[in-house]
């Protein structure tokens, strides 16, 4: 399942991450790529240093803090932040994550990608995120500070900057549910108990919803 969430950063985070950005240094995307996706991948990517320490925290609190990105993918632990860059006629060809991330002491199953967009989509063209899913290809470019969580076991590229610069906040995620068709069961559960309490407040049937989810948690979780 696709999550597109708005405004996960708020106008002043992305405009601090964007000024830092000024003057962040950065490297050859192809770096951190696993050696067929370096083929396909033409982008930069903001090397440590002070700069991305203070970035990679804002967005990394504003990935614990966002309730539907929590509730949706129930994270069990995520990646650093990336932060990608693709100048004019910069692209990443079609390709599939590394299921497993990290080193041996500290690896993660990257069940879930996501992409942070942190510029006005009108300030380029092209920079398209294309995901593959169920043999349809569907395309996204999110305002700046929005965020879309696609499952990372899929074929995805990003289409090639044609005007202007898109830059990207990139964070994967090991999910305590592992099976996406679960996560999707306990999506639907989750937004179904808001509904029922919308309704009718914390009625018997809510009390039930949120047990049958609560405990559909426990039997799924791994953590
Ligand atoms: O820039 C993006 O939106 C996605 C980048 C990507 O697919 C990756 O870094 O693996
Ligand atoms: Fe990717």
């Amino acid at each position: 399942m696709i999550h597109c969430v708005p405004a996960v950063l708020n106008p002043n985070e992305v405009a601090a991450i964007r000024s830092k950005l000024e003057s962040a240094s950065f490297a050859d995307g192809a770096g951190t790529a696993g050696w067929s996706a370096r083929e396909v991948k033409r982008n930069l990517q903001v090397t440590s240093g002070p700069e991305y320490e203070q970035i990679a925290r804002i967005v990394r609190e504003a990935f614990m803090r966002s309730g539907e990105l929590q509730a949706a993918l129930l994270p069990a632990r995520a990646t650093p932040v990336l932060f990608n860059r693709y100048a004019q006629a910069m692209e990443y060809g079609p390709h599939v994550d590394t299921p497993v991330m990290g080193n041996m002491s500290n690896s993660i199953r990257s069940d879930i990608a996501i992409t942070i967009f942190l510029c006005d989509p009108q300030s380029y063209d092209g920079g398209e995120l294309t995901v593959f899913m169920n043999g349809i290809s569907n395309q996204f470019k999110l305002e700046a500070g929005g965020a879309i969580a696609y499952p990372a076991n899929t074929l995805h590229h990003v289409t090639p900057v044609t005007r202007g610069v898109r830059d990207a906040a990139i964070i994967w995620v090991q999910s305590q549910v592992r099976d996406p068709a679960r996560r999707e069961v306990l999506w639907d559960l989750e937004n179904a108990k808001h509904e029922i309490f919308k309704r009718e407040g914390k009625s018997s049937s809510f009390d039930l919803i949120s047990k049958s989810r609560a405990n559909l948690i426990r039997m799924w979780a791994e953590v």
